[in-house]
């Protein structure tokens, strides 16, 4: 299931993070890759340890946890600090999937990934190609959105990056460990979530209804979250 985030960041927001991102020191991306991917992967990275990637990425865990959408989607545990990559000049991620353990460097944090998410942080009328394309169980289905907008897919999808045949595409990737592992699970939680949050629009937060089935949603949710 892809889960699209809009405006997880605004205008000032995208160009504030370009501003530290742009003039930063962009490197081979394959330091992150593991063995296969390296073989599909062709574009630049800022690397994880990098000033204006750590700095930039807290702005966008910041944006993250201002979005009640982003939480009740992901059900997050532990966020791999975001990365930035960009694509250009024919440049192109084949398809893979992504490592199942990420340690952080410096820290050692262990996370599990269960979501992947991309954050576009260029305009999609700015390159040709770059479409993220993932194989979900309902069929392949390419992304490519607006700056400031996100999306989360599973870990476990094969997925590539079309190749960016003119312009360039800017983005932030990054994976988060969810307290709900499976995917059918989580999205089940966050299906329920959205139609108690409709059912209370139109009954009152305070029904009698709304209040047992808030508590079905907690009562799920520590049954099966990992915290
Ligand atoms: O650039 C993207 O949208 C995704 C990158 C990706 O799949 C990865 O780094 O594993
Ligand atoms: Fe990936």
């Amino acid at each position: 299931m892809l889960i699209p985030i809009p405006d997880l960041l605004d205008a000032d927001g995208v160009a504030a993070i370009r501003a530290l991102i742009d003039p930063a020191g962009w490197v081979d991306g394959n330091v992150t890759s593991g063995h296969q991917s390296a073989l599909a992967k062709r574009n630049l990275q800022l690397p994880e340890e990098s000033p204006a990637a750590r700095q930039a990425g807290q702005m966008v865990l910041d944006a993250l946890g201002r979005s009640p959408l982003f939480i009740a989607a992901a059900l997050p545990l532990r966020i791999f600090p975001p990365l930035f990559n960009s694509y250009a000049g024919g440049q192109a991620f084949g398809v893979h999937v992504d490592n199942a353990v990420r340690i952080q460097a410096g820290t050692g944090l262990r996370v599990r990934s269960d979501l992947s998410i991309t954050l576009f942080l260029e305009p999609p009328e700015a390159y040709e190609g770059g479409e993220l394309t993932v194989e979900t169980q309902f069929g392949v289905q390419q992304v490519k959105l607006p700056a400031g907008y996100a999306v989360l897919y599973p870990s476990s999808s094969l997925h590539r990056v079309e190749p960016v045949t003119a312009g360039r595409r800017v983005a932030s990737f990054f994976w988060l460990q969810s307290m709900i592992r499976d995917d059918g699970a989580r999205q089940m939680l966050f299906d329920l979530d959205r139609s108690v949050q409709g059912v209370a629009a139109q009954l009152g937060q305070d029904h009698a209804e709304v209040i047992r089935l808030t508590g079905v949603y907690h009562n799920l949710l520590r049954c099966w979250a990992d915290v």
